[in-house]
């Protein structure tokens, strides 16, 4: 559904994006994450066809980024909205929808239910009289209001408080369950980790890892391997009646193994706890420090 190939940008002699290549499927929940900087908003600016790329290119739903039939086909979500302050969501929306040629009469039931379903409150109060989390709902009830295929959120919950931040990551959420495609880009890895399928993470421009969560945290994760036994041992070192020792490899759980059948016990369970995807992504960005240092 989206092709970003080689994608490139710079300004003057700085590189903002320095060839991204990346598919999403049909369906997918894409996350791009990385520090301030990395170039994510850039990344999805050309995807959006708002950004002209200095080389490479992006297709959505197999036509051009610059396409006016793509642009039909997707919703575009800025971290900062360009609000008109004195206008009501309500003229807001119906602004939009006709610069897509929605209906009028679809467009005021689309509104209707978006903002119902988003729970957006005081529909005839000027948005510049509201709060950052009303003004970024109407936003995102902007992006649907022409019933895209795909959506490209930019930090859909920067800066909003934590019960607002899971309102619309809930949100996004039953969007992706009603088969939207989409593209996001965050900080907070904890909602990347809840709703994505597969991340891309970028630093200083570049995509420096990219695939699904799990292939991650087996790339750059640090697994923990514990064991517990039945074996005797003083009761100082047992745990729920058990012997438990955390081991950093399945070689090291074997010879645990075979010292456990040595004693006469035996291994009674072997839990791994995989690191989160914080870690992931902080033992990305130090390998690729490392790697410029060199
Ligand atoms: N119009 C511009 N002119 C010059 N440099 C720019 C321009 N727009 C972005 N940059 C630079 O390109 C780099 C990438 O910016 P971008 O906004 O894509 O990063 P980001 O990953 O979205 O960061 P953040 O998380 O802070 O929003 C930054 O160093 C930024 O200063």
């Amino acid at each position: 559904m989206i092709e970003a190939r080689d994608l490139r940008k710079e300004y003057g002699d700085f590189a903002a994006v320095e060839g991204s290549t990346f598919a999403v499927d049909a369906g997918e929940v894409f996350g791009i994450i990385g520090p301030n900087g990395a170039g994510k908003t850039t990344t999805l600016k050309m995807l959006a066809g708002l950004l002209e790329p200095t080389a490479g290119s992006a297709t959505v739903a197999g036509y051009d980024a610059e396409d006016t039939e793509m642009r039909k086909r997707l919703g575009f979500l800025p971290e900062e909205s360009p609000l008109y302050e004195e206008m009501t969501p309500l003229s807001y929306l119906r602004f939009f929808a006709d610069l897509y040629d929605v209906p009028r009469s679809v467009a005021d039931d689309r509104i209707d239910e978006t903002l119902s379903e988003l729970d957006l409150e005081h529909r005839t109060r000027q948005l510049g009289d509201m709060s950052k989390g009303m003004k970024r709902k109407v936003a995102i009830a902007r992006s649907l209001i022409n019933d895209p295929d795909v959506l490209i959120y930019d930090e859909p919950a920067s800066g909003l408080d934590p019960l607002t931040t899971n309102y619309i990551i809930q949100f996004t959420e039953r969007l992706a369950e009603e088969g939207k495609t989409i593209v996001f880009s965050a900080h907070n890895l904890f909602h990347v980790e809840s709703i994505c399928d597969r991340v891309a993470i970028m630093n200083e421009g570049e995509i420096v890892a990219k695939g699904d969560l799990d292939a991650l945290q087996r790339e750059y994760g640090d697994t923990e391997y514990h064991v517990y036994t039945t074996v005797e041992v003083p009761d100082s070192v047992r745990e729920n009646g058990q012997y438990r020792r955390v081991v950093e490899s399945m070689d090291a759980v074997e010879s645990v193994r075979e010292a456990a059948e040595a004693a006469g016990g035996e291994v009674a369970d072997i839990r791994t706890e995989e690191s989160s995807l914080e870690e992931v992504f902080l033992n990305v960005a130090e390998s690729g420090r490392r790697r410029s240092e060199a």
